[in-house]
């Protein structure tokens, strides 16, 4: 208990706990265990965000409590209870001593193998629940050793498959995530639609097994199309209410083959879409990472020449449009190869990153900065007059003047920058980057040789 809040956060979880309990309880066919009980999912998703709270002797006696407290306030008997909480708890600390080492990726649904590690995981924990638990309940409910175990290991790993992706999923959604390409309203909707109506089909036509495997082809579609969370959310409904309304099977141990081969092809079913998901969210973590890497500068982390040049590009074509104003800076740290030959090339870059993070805290949101090659660096100020663009190439100059740069070996380092406008007072479709560039990198020039430190504006357009 190493945090204050841990009180509080031990709280929520004991009250999460019995309440999912409760609701177990509530679907529970009478003289047999529960057809859904999501107290167990619950408690691994806690355990493995708040092992420091719950996965010490505290932590664990006031679960155990609020699991026996469920039980016995609803009438079970206090020794059975004991039992199914002990089973409980042991398969979820087990599936939490499998999963806890895996990426936090992995754990949010969002890597390639995070359907396979959900379905390992929750078939430890099913595994080791059962092997007390069914023992507990073939006593319990006078069943046969057999049927008791093969009962309680179907039914904890269909309602870990079911319920489980969903919330590890969760914190995802709180995620700042790229900008997404927005999607045209039929491909937003289609998908879920599509789920829809073909669970409507099964139901229409009375389809018992094969009802299972109908919407699998738009759960499919649905890993494609939408957020990772957004998919678990329509699995867990498509296959909760599959085991609502799947009314032609008695879950009891009775009907035990029934029930196993149920629970288990509708566990396996799951992965299909779950898997997809997860590689299609691993697929496109990937390409934004690419598409990252293609537009800015691995040292500065502004954008490359590439990145700049498109960003730009963008910015022309809809002043072009507004006939509006636009100014192009072109930025030289001056002497820069003294620098790299008196303290090294590590402070050189040191140098440039420093720079960089100059600039970047002297402009507006809307102003585009890239780093051209080496030690030129170049800004677009959109919407400016060549007055407004003279004054902030001096404000750039004398930020740079000022700054409190260092040597890696933490010795004061004094840098200037040479600057070099292009100004266009209308923009016109005509006009191109590349020519901005140029017309300011001959102003730099200029700039340079009447000595450095200094800006200078090219002809007005
Ligand atoms: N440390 C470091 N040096 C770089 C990098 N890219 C280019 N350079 C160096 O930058 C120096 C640029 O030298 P010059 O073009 O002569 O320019 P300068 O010394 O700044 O002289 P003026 O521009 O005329 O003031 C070269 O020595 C390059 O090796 C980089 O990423 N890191």
């Amino acid at each position: 208990m190493s945090k204050p809040h841990s009180g509080r956060l031990l709280a929520y979880a004991c009250a999460a706990v019995f309440a999912a309990c409760l609701l177990g309880i509530v679907l529970r066919p009478i003289g047999f265990l529960s057809v859904f009980w999501p107290a167990n999912q619950l408690l691994l998703v806690l355990l493995l965000r708040y092992p420091h709270v719950l996965l010490q002797p505290l932590g664990m006696a006031a679960i155990f409590v609020s699991y026996v407290a469920a039980d016995v306030l609803t009438g079970s008997n206090l020794w059975v209870s004991t039992g199914f909480s002990v089973a409980n708890m042991v398969g979820a600390v087990s599936a939490w001593w499998v999963m806890h080492k895996h990426s936090k990726r992995d754990l949010q649904m969002e890597g390639q193998f995070s359907a396979l590690l959900v379905l390992y995981g929750s078939g430890v924990a099913a595994t080791v629940s059962a092997a007390i638990g069914g023992p507990v309940s073939a006593y319990a409910f006078s069943v046969p050793l057999l049927k008791g175990t093969m009962m309680w290991w179907t039914g904890e790993w269909m309602n870990a498959m079911i319920l489980l992706p969903f919330l590890l999923a969760l914190p995802s959604a709180r995620k700042a995530t790229l900008p997404q390409e927005a999607l045209p309203l039929p491909a937003i909707v289609l998908p879920a639609v599509a789920v829809v109506a073909l669970e409507a089909a099964s139901y229409a036509v009375g389809a018992k097994i094969g009802s299972l495997a109908f919407s699998l082809p738009a759960l499919l579609w649905c890993a494609l199309s939408y957020r990772i969370l957004t998919t678990t959310i329509i699995t867990m409904l498509v296959f909760a209410t599959k085991i609502i309304i799947a009314s032609w099977i008695d879950f009891t141990p009775m009907h035990f083959v029934d029930v196993a081969t149920f629970r288990l092809g509708v566990t396996m079913l799951i992965l299909g879409p779950l898997s997809v998901a997860g590689a299609h969210a691993a697929r496109s973590e990937l390409l934004n990472r690419l598409r990252y890497q293609a537009h800015h500068d691995s040292l500065t982390g502004v954008l490359s020449r590439n990145g700049f040049v498109q960003a730009s590009s963008l910015v022309l074509q809809r002043l072009a449009h507004e006939r509006g104003s636009l100014a192009v800076l072109m930025l030289d740290l001056d002497h820069f190869k003294r620098v790299n030959d008196t303290h090294g090339h590590g402070t050189g870059d040191h140098l440039l990153c420093e720079f960089a993070r100059t600039v970047v805290h002297t402009l507006r949101p809307q102003d585009v900065f890239g780093r051209i090659g080496g030690e030129e660096f170049a800004v677009v100020l959109p919407h400016i007059s060549a007055q407004d663009a003279a004054t902030i190439a001096e404000r750039l100059c004398l930020a740079v003047r000022a700054g409190k740069f260092q040597t890696l070996s933490n010795e004061p380092l004094s840098a200037t920058v040479s600057i070099g406008v292009a100004h266009v007072a209308q923009l016109s479709p005509r006009d191109s980057i590349e020519n901005l560039l140029r017309d300011a990198d001959v102003a730099l020039y200029q700039a340079k040789s009447r000595g450095r430190n200094c800006v200078m504006l090219g002809p007005a357009r």
